[in-house]
């Protein structure tokens, strides 16, 4: 029984899947993946099982097209949004002295409308048949192949969006990623059910230290922190584990994907890449490791590789992520345990806040002891 991208028959698993995928219908097999049905789920599935049954199990690529062709469309999923409280010229611009900077400055905010967007009626009318999960508030995409919002990339966004002055539209992507973790328990790595399986880097607790920061909004933060909590205790909880050394226990996260098929938005490739693997264990487990690494966002770095002397070395087959205990992952979960006791102090809330710094000061030793090389000087 494997543990499948998430529940959608169309889009996370099952024959039509794989057939379309393995047919290389298109060069990137994320365009399929992120096109909208044109009829409901179960009508499509039965449409598909009947032009399997009468080609005989074998259709060929041209039946496919055809059928994709009928079933499937690229558009409607998304509106441009123009930003309300999008400012050409926001103060930061006049605090630029070097005329250079002041203009690449001046050229990079300007792009903000052309990256922004809303989920269209048609979505949240009819879920089922689009792999976009809906949010309320307009989001900030990557562009070019990525059209949704994605969870890591949105805390360099904000960054951005709150020294352009954008506050309403900083509020609305730190709403969506909250609201993520109240439907799901985590935020998925990008806004798309087949990314279910996996989340990004934890960054959702430092976007709220630095929207606080920026608005002194203190309403925003008594209201959310128990969500902020709930994302905290899923990465202790789903991605930490047990680690001894010299009789001493401790405890770290690494990145640990709950699935082990491919990639939907990344099929063919993942079956490309593990084939060359012999059992079929194997190959669900360098699915595990493949989608662990794209958890991490850094997909994909020869970190994540070992060749079968324990070198960093291979090609992506090698993969093993969940080996790693990685210092980055586990720094960015030190700051938020900082950031959460600090919290609860500015909320007048000393016991939460005295167990927020044990949480931070026990992984701080941890990462000391653990990840700190004496002899090469380096984490
Ligand atoms: O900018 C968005 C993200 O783009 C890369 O990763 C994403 O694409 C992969 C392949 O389609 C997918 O498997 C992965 O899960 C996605 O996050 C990039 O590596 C990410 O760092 C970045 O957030």
């Amino acid at each position: 029984q494997h543990k499948q991208s998430c529940t959608s028959p169309i889009y996370c698993q099952g024959d039509l899947l794989h057939l379309v995928q393995t047919a290389k219908i298109f060069n990137d097999s994320k365009t399929f993946v992120d096109m909208a049905l044109t009829v409901p789920v179960n009508e499509t599935l039965t449409n598909f099982y009947n032009m399997m049954v009468e080609n005989d199990e074998n259709p060929s690529r041209d039946t496919i097209m055809e059928f994709v062709r009928k079933h499937f469309i690229s558009i409607g999923e998304l509106e441009e949004y123009y930003p309300r409280d999008f400012k050409p010229e926001p103060k930061i611009i006049k605090e630029i002295s070097d005329p250079v900077v002041r203009s690449f400055a001046k050229a990079i905010i300007s792009i903000w409308p052309s990256l922004t967007r809303k989920v269209s009626y048609h979505v949240i009318e009819h879920p089922d048949t689009h792999s976009l999960i809906p949010v309320d508030n307009p989001f900030i995409i990557p562009g070019g192949r990525f059209k949704e919002y994605y969870y890591w990339d949105t805390y360099w966004i904000l960054k951005g969006l709150l020294l352009s002055d954008m506050m309403e539209t900083s509020r609305g992507v730190v709403q969506n990623l909250l609201s993520m973790v109240e439907r799901y328990g985590f935020i998925p790595n990008g806004g798309r059910i087949y990314y279910l399986n996996r989340s990004q880097p934890p960054v959702l607790t430092v976007m709220v230290a630095d929207y606080v920061k920026f608005t002194k909004d203190f309403e925003f933060l008594r209201n959310n922190i128990k969500t902020l909590e709930k994302e905290l205790h899923f990465w202790l909880e789903k991605r930490s584990l047990p680690i001894t050394k010299d009789g001493e226990s401790y405890i770290l996260a690494h990145y640990d994907s709950s699935s082990d098929t491919p990639r939907p938005e990344s099929y063919l490739e993942d079956i490309e890449t593990c084939s060359v693997l012999k059992s079929e264990d194997e190959k669900y487990e360098c699915y595990t490791d493949l989608k662990s690494g794209a958890e991490s966002g850094m997909d994909y770095t020869s970190r994540w590789l070992f060749d079968k002397h324990d070198r960093h070395s291979g090609d992506l087959s090698n993969i093993h992520t969940r080996r790693v205990i990685p210092v980055d992952l586990n720094a960015f979960l030190y700051k938020d345990f900082v950031a959460m006791s600090k919290f609860y102090m500015i909320l007048s809330q000393p016991n939460e806040a005295k167990y927020w710094r044990d949480v931070a000061d026990r992984w701080r030793t941890a990462i000391e002891k653990l990840l700190y090389n004496e002899e090469d000087g380096i984490w």
